[in-house]
């Protein structure tokens, strides 16, 4: 049985006095932890304040983004070390905006997959397709594409430990879903993908989000899709009243 899991991705947005705020806004209010889990991602700046803020609550807490290299000459990079030594549950890799605005490359993304399992930290795999790709009915292809490159040489237990995001980039930040049927498709697809590289229970156990305007008004439509396990959410986790709706779904 797959645990639900609602995670906020903050963006480049709040700073560590907010970051404090919002865990005030959610103390003692967040869904049973053992029918739902709540993460919140934070820029690496607000980690630290996130970390602290969160002791004694159920909330668990996800880097955006971090390296493929646990340290070096490698200016201005996370190391996933340091966030598994900081107590950080979760990283977040290989988002559509780290692929187009940072020239992220499906190799980088196995690597850091890599790196992050080797140090204890769960990896939120996240792929999706352009509108451009899903016009051209690429959709499958693409994202069983990325998925195969993202999980290259892990291991069955890692996988089915692991979380993958499917997030159509068209659906992000645009208030524009895709539709319960879209998401399930391709998170089904996913699921197969997986199954076809590994095994049946592998399959069964890896977690898969759905991401791009998910929101109070239509998680629960989402959540009842037999393949979604999850929500990947930008701005609708950025206050403390939506991110509580959308984690306490189940009402
Ligand atoms: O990581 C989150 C996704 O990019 C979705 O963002 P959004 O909920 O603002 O559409």
């Amino acid at each position: 049985m797959r645990k639900p899991i609602i995670a906020g991705n903050w963006k480049l947005n709040k700073n560590p006095k907010e970051t404090a705020e919002f865990v005030a806004g959610i103390k003692g209010k967040l869904a049973d932890p053992a029918k739902v889990e709540a993460v919140i991602g934070a820029p690496a700046v607000d980690l630290q304040t996130l970390i602290d803020a969160a002791k004694g609550t159920d909330l668990k807490v996800a880097s955006e983004n971090s390296y493929f290299e646990e340290a070096g000459a490698f200016t201005g990079e996370t190391s996933p070390k340091v966030l598994a030594e900081m107590g950080v549950d979760y990283g977040i890799i290989g988002h559509s905006e780290r692929r187009e605005y940072f020239h992220e490359t499906d190799e980088d993304i196995n690597k850091k997959a890599h790196a992050l399992f080797k140090n204890g930290v769960t990896p939120i795999i996240c792929c999706g397709e352009t509108l451009e790709t899903r016009k051209a009915g690429k959709v499958n292809e693409w994202v069983s594409g990325q998925i195969k490159a993202a999980l290259k040489d892990l291991s069955a237990a890692q996988v089915a430990s692991a979380v993958i995001a499917y997030e159509p980039i068209w659906a992000i930040g645009t208030g524009e879903t895709a539709t319960p049927e879209q998401a399930q498709e391709v998170c089904h697809l996913i699921r197969e993908t997986v199954a076809g590289l590994y095994d049946q229970t592998t399959a069964e156990n890896v977690r898969i989000q759905y991401g791009g305007s998910m929101k109070p008004a239509n998680v629960k439509e989402l959540m009842a899709q037999p393949d979604i396990d999850g929500g990947l959410v930008g701005g609708a986790s950025l206050q403390p009243d939506s991110f509580l709706e959308l984690v306490n779904y189940q009402g």
